[in-house]
């Protein structure tokens, strides 16, 4: 049987570490022991055991004093020193994969210093592409009971759909505290939320929510929403009575076949059609750099190919919009492949082509010695000299 992951990700309070805790003795008890992974470094006490524990190798109050950061930056940065080491991660998950159905992972109560970092894009990342994975978005029901609290939550959980792209169940925790009934009725009766709304408004005043602008706004967001409720598995649960955690568990083998007939296929087609546009980016910032510089027509001159080491400088003379930068922000899943090649980073220069280079750049610059380009092309020279 192969191993599933479910990241558990929601609002500070929702009950993330309370439900991990829950779940992990409901698998026990039905003989099926997850693998555990803690990654909120700022946590005091995990009530649940962890195989790993991102605690045990960052120690948050350090990254605080060292890094002189405050407690956000400092989760951040201990998300980012964890991320790099995940393959490692990875490796000891997948040599426990055979003893284990699932890999339940705990992530900070700051919901996004992990949604909206890179480190998080690239744990994630790393683990879906390894194994089926399942994000667990975990609300507060009690605290969504005004119709407005849960549309904003809802619209959060939309936008963590959106951006990692993986199969998400809704688990409407506390549920021993108020029944998730009229969520469901919300999520799947428009005219329902719709006079819950108005009722809010009179019940609450009107405090501007009953403008113009805002009563459409709330209409057209939720007619939105009803299109991001069709993609989702809601259940509710209590992590305090354990109510709830047989359909949740069923809940998660339905999304891990989503994941395995639909969301493999589209993230296999992404990942494709983003190496193809890092090729194209690549031809197309030398080519723009081969003009600047008038290498074109030297190159047809002496008949030579293409030549590799160009890449290196190319990635340094790029316009803003190829820029390291963004790839980071972006894409930080590919920074190993965007670098893979560069001399400065690997420390391989190639002896034979060098040379080749440099006498093309000096017909070209001879070429272009007047153009308004030849400044650019004086200092690439120079670096090429360096
Ligand atoms: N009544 C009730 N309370 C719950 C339930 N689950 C969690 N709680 C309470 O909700 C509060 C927050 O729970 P945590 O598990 O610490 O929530 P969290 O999301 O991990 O919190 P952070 O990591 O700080 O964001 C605690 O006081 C829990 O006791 C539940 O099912 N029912």
């Amino acid at each position: 049987m192969t191993l599933s992951t479910v990241i558990c990700i929601g609002m500070a309070g929702s009950g993330k570490t309370t439900f991990m805790q829950r779940l992990n003795s409901h698998l026990r008890s039905k003989e099926q022991p997850p693998y555990v992974i803690n990654l909120d470094p700022a946590v005091l006490n995990v009530p649940y055991g962890a195989n790993i524990d991102i605690r045990d190798s960052i120690k948050y109050k350090k990254v605080m004093e060292n890094y002189q950061l405050g407690p956000n930056g400092a989760i951040v940065t201990s998300l980012n020193l964890f991320s790099t080491k995940i393959d490692q991660v990875i490796g000891l998950v997948e040599k426990k994969q055979d003893g284990h159905t699932h890999c339940i992972i705990d992530t900070p109560g700051q919901i996004e210093c992990f949604v909206w970092s890179a480190s998080g894009a690239i744990i994630t990342e790393s683990f879906a592409s390894t194994f089926p994975t399942v994000i667990a978005y975990i609300v507060d029901t009690p605290r969504n009971s005004s119709p407005t609290t849960f549309m904003s939550n809802m619209l959060y959980a939309c936008s963590i759909l959106y951006k990692t792209k993986l199969p998400m169940i809704i688990v409407f925790n506390k549920t021993d505290v108020k029944k998730e009934d009229f969520a469901k009725e919300w999520m799947t009766d428009f005219e329902a939320f719709q006079s819950a709304v108005r009722e809010d408004q009179e019940l609450n005043g009107d405090l501007g929510m009953g403008s113009g602008y805002m009563s459409s706004l709330i209409n057209s967001m939720s007619l939105m929403l009803e299109e991001f409720y069709s993609q989702l598995d809601m259940v509710g649960v209590s992590s305090y009575t354990g109510d709830g955690f047989d359909q949740f568990l069923d809940a998660v083998d339905d999304k891990v076949k989503e994941y395995d007939e639909f969301y493999k296929a589209e993230r296999d087609r992404i990942v494709k059609e983003k190496e193809e546009k890092e090729q194209k980016r690549k031809e197309k910032s030398l080519n723009g750099l081969m003009k600047d510089l008038g290498l074109n027509e030297a190159k047809k001159n002496d008949g030579h190919e293409s030549d590799d080491s160009i890449e290196v400088i190319s990635d340094l003379e790029e316009g803003e919009n190829d820029g390291i930068l963004e790839r980071d922000e972006d894409e930080g899943v590919e920074r190993e492949y965007t670098f893979a090649g560069d001399e400065r980073m690997t420390g391989e220069v190639n002896e034979d082509k060098t040379p080749d280079l440099q006498k093309r750049y000096a017909e070209a610059l001879a070429a272009t010695a007047k153009s308004p380009s030849s400044e650019t092309a004086e200092n690439i020279a120079r670096y090429i000299r360096e």
